[in-house]
C-alpha cells in the first residue's frame, strides 16, 4: 500500500487533473488552494447550463451539500448523471448529515446515484447510514470515527462507494479491505473546511487513479493527515495552521509520505 500511495501522489502531480467541485460558500477557497497545492487544478461551477459541459472535460466531481438550495441541488443532479454516464468517478461529502430533514431528503436522493466515494465524520456517516444517530451538531461530528464503522460498512454494500469516516483516525472502508490511518493532529479540526478538503483532494486523487477508488481515498488522506501533523508542529493556532498545511501540502515528497504514514489494514 505505501508503494502505491507513492505512485499516486507522483499521478497526481504529474496528470495535475482539473476537479470540478460544486461546493459550499464556506471552503470554496481554502479547497482551491488545496487542490492547486497537491498539484491538481480546481474549477467551481454550479450553472444548470453548463453542466453536463463541463463534466466532460474534468477528471471528478465533488459534490458536497454545506450550503446547499434547491438551484444547487439540480446542478448536482446534472452533474452527477453526467459524471455516470461518461463513467467518471465522483465523490460526495454529506456536510451536516442529520441536522435537517431537507438535508436529509436530498441526501437519501443522491445515494441514489452511487456515489464512487463518499467522506463525512462519524457523525454523519452515521446519520446518513441512519445508523445510532443520537445527536448531530451541525458540520462538526459528536462521535468518534470507530463508533462510525458499522455504518460505514453498510453504506459500502448497499451503494458499492468506498466510504471514508474522517477524525483522528481515517477509516477508509472498500469492499474486502479497510484501512485505519493514524495521522493528523487535533488542531485540523479547528480550521473550517478542514474535512472538505479532505473531499476535494480525495476527488483529485481519484481523478488521477480512476481504477482504484479505494487506494486514491487512502492516498489523500494519508497526504493530508502528514500535511497536517507537520503543519501543527510550525503554527501557533487555527490562523498560521490554515496557511501551513497549504505550504505542506504542497511541499511534502511522496517518499516522506510513504515514511511517515501510520497505516493498519484488516482484510474483513
Ligand atoms: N483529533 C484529530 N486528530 C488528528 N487528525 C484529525 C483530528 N480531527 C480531525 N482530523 C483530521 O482533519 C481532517 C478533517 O476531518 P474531520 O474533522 O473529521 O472532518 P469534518 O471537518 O468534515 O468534520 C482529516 O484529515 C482528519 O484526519
Ligand atoms: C461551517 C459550514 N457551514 C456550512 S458548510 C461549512 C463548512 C464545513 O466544513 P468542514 O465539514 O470541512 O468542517
Ligand atoms: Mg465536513
Amino acid at each position: 500500500m505505501k508503494e502505491s500511495i507513492r505512485e499516486q501522489i507522483l499521478a497526481v502531480r504529474q496528470q495535475s487533473p482539473l476537479v470540478h467541485s460544486i461546493t459550499n460558500y464556506v471552503v470554496m477557497n481554502n479547497t482551491a488552494n488545496a487542490l492547486l497545492a497537491v498539484g491538481a487544478s480546481p474549477i467551481m461551477a454550479h450553472a444548470h447550463s453548463e453542466m453536463a459541459d463541463m463534466v466532460k472535460i474534468v477528471g471528478a466531481l465533488v459534490i458536497n451539500i454545506g450550503t446547499l438550495d434547491e438551484y444547487w441541488v439540480k446542478s448536482m443532479e446534472l452533474a452527477i448523471g453526467q459524471a455516470n454516464t461518461l463513467g467518471k468517478p465522483w465523490i460526495l461529502d454529506p456536510v451536516g448529515a442529520g441536522a435537517t430533514p431537507y438535508r436529509d431528503e436530498i441526501l437519501r436522493q443522491l445515494l441514489e446515484l452511487k456515489p464512487t466515494i463518499i467522506r463525512g465524520n462519524a457523525s454523519e456517516i452515521m446519520a446518513l447510514a441512519r445508523r445510532n444517530v443520537a445527536t448531530t451538531k451541525g458540520v462538526d461530528s459528536t462521535e468518534e470515527s470507530t463508533a462510525a464503522v458499522d455504518a460505514a460498512r453498510y453504506l459500502q454494500q448497499q451503494f458499492g462507494s468506498v466510504v471514508c469516516v474522517s477524525g483522528a483516525v481515517d477509516i477508509i472502508v472498500g469492499k474486502d479491505t479497510t484501512i485505519l490511518l493514524s495521522n493528523g493532529h487535533p488542531l485540523m479540526a479547528k480550521v473550517t473546511g478542514m474535512g472538505c478538503t479532505a473531499t476535494a483532494l480525495i476527488g483529485a486523487f481519484a481523478a488521477a487513479n480512476p481504477a482504484d477508488p479505494f487506494c486514491a481515498t487512502v492516498s489523500a488522506m494519508a497526504l493530508l493527515g502528514i500535511a497536517g501533523e507537520k503543519a501543527a508542529k510550525v503554527s501557533n493556532g487555527p490562523g498560521s495552521m490554515q496557511v501551513n498545511i497549504l505550504d505542506q501540502l504542497y511541499q511534502l515528497t511522496d517518499e516522506a509520505v510513504a515514511s511517515m504514514v501510520k497505516l493498519e489494514e484488516s482484510h474483513v
